[in-house]
């Protein structure tokens, strides 16, 4: 009853606007200079020059785009479809699946020869972004740029609050494994706008494949199960600039950063039990060590939310600085971190996380398994009912 109501009111209040995304007259694409190879640096060089483009191009182009990068970075689609109700999804999933077995090769140079076609047939802007070294394009949900030692991973879905769509899922484990390989020592997750994030994003309910119910809990536990493990197996220093309210899955990653900077005007927030839900992201082992198992227990079972200066008391926040000084404060201090010798840095850590991760990945294991079952609980969808129905908030 629950995932029929929701349904219902997906269909009323989605179907007409999200069509229209779509709705954009088909451009003719000549794509036959497969002959031809294009290199990593002239891949990453079209991601660019799609960033400077003036004009935009229209969404039939943006499919094509779309496709033919995840074709290029990940391979032939494998993830699940998504459902009918989820138009815009959907149409990008139907896009990347056209493209087949394409090879990676093929379709970057397809990548790449769709951009020069576009650049030069539209106005392109040379301006760069003062002081930016290197800005990582083609994502959606993230700003990823790279600048003095420093490779920032700012969640952007500041409308939404930083919510986590499975979109974001996948685009932070790109940004985080492209981090891990990249010439910076540190890495940095933050938020754009006023939240740092409000956790998962809770349409990831309603877009139920054709296993129903069942076959999404199951996708959405290996998602998580993945997505987690690339927290526990990070090589650098990972760094949170948590510049407002944080909550959910947001909170609980934190266990797993080597330092947490937070504005006086965050707050963190693990609201599991209000949504029929249970702890992730390790944090049912790593909360009870940091803070004691009855604070844990005070977060993670009973919801309280801490403000900044009561989690860098239970030792979740490494410092809190006033939200008007913050950004300066602390990236001056990030940049001098990012001037310390790397591989010192990174040798250090690995010294530090091999002990436990072990531990960490089994933890996560279980904590994902206990999710799945949570997901199909009536706990949970009336939550999520209630919340998309606006019935109620946190
Ligand atoms: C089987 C499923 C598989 C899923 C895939 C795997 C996923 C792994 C999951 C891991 C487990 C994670 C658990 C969690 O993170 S639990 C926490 C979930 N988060 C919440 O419950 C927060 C819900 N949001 C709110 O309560 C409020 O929005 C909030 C207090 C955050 C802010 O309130 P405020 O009044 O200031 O702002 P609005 O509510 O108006 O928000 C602005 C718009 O943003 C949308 N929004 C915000 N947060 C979310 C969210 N978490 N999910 C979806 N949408 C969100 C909100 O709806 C507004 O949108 P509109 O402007 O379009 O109305």
């Amino acid at each position: 009853v629950a995932m029929a109501h929701l349904a219902w009111r997906l269909a009323q209040r989605w179907c007409p606007s999200s069509l229209q995304v779509i709705s954009f007259p088909v451009v003719q694409l000549h794509l036959n200079r497969t002959a031809m190879r294009a290199s990593q640096k002239d891949f990453e060089n079209a991601m660019n020059q799609v960033k400077l483009l003036k004009k935009d191009p229209g969404n039939e182009v943006k499919l094509k785009l779309y496709s033919l990068y995840k074709q290029a970075t990940e391979g032939p689609c494998n993830v699940p479809k998504p459902g009918v109700f989820d138009l815009i999804n959907k149409a990008k999933w139907d896009a990347w699946n056209a493209l087949g077995s394409l090879p990676k090769e093929t379709a970057r140079q397809n990548y790449v020869d769709l951009v020069s076609s576009l650049s030069s047939s539209l106005e392109s802007s040379s301006q760069v972004e003062p002081g930016t070294d290197r800005k990582s394009t083609g994502y959606e949900t993230l700003m990823v740029t790279s600048e003095d030692g420093i490779t920032k991973i700012m969640l952007n879905r500041p409308t939404k609050k930083n919510a986590l769509n499975v979109e974001m899922y996948h685009e932070i484990m790109h940004a985080l494994k492209a981090a891990s390989k990249d010439d910076s020592a540190i890495t940095v997750l933050t938020g754009n706008g006023d939240y740092y994030s409000s956790g998962n994003d809770l349409t990831n309910f309603t877009d139920i494949p054709p296993g129903g119910v069942e076959e999404k809990a199951k996708n959405g536990a290996i998602l998580l199960r993945e997505f987690v493990g690339c927290f526990i197996d990070f090589p650098k220093p990972l760094i949170a600039v948590v510049n407002g309210p944080a909550v959910g899955i947001s909170v609980t990653l934190l266990g797993l950063f080597d330092a947490v900077y937070a504005s006086d005007r965050a707050t963190f927030h693990t609201p599991f039990s209000h949504l029929g839900q249970s702890p992730e992201g390790c944090s049912s082992y790593t909360f009870p060590k940091i803070m004691s198992p009855a604070k844990a227990t005070e977060m993670l079972v009973f919801g309280k939310k801490l403000t900044a200066g009561e989690a860098c008391a239970q030792g979740l926040v490494t410092e809190v600085f006033p939200d008007r000084t913050f950004q300066k404060e602390v990236w001056t201090r990030l940049k001098a971190f990012a001037k310390l010798p790397p591989n010192a840095m990174r040798i250090s850590k690995e010294i530090i996380r091999n002990r436990e991760k072990e531990k960490l990945h089994a933890v996560n294991a279980e904590e994902c398994s206990v999710l799945q079952g949570r997901w199909l609980s009536d706990e949970c969808m009336n939550a999520v009912v209630n919340f998309l129905s606006r019935k109620s908030k946190l």
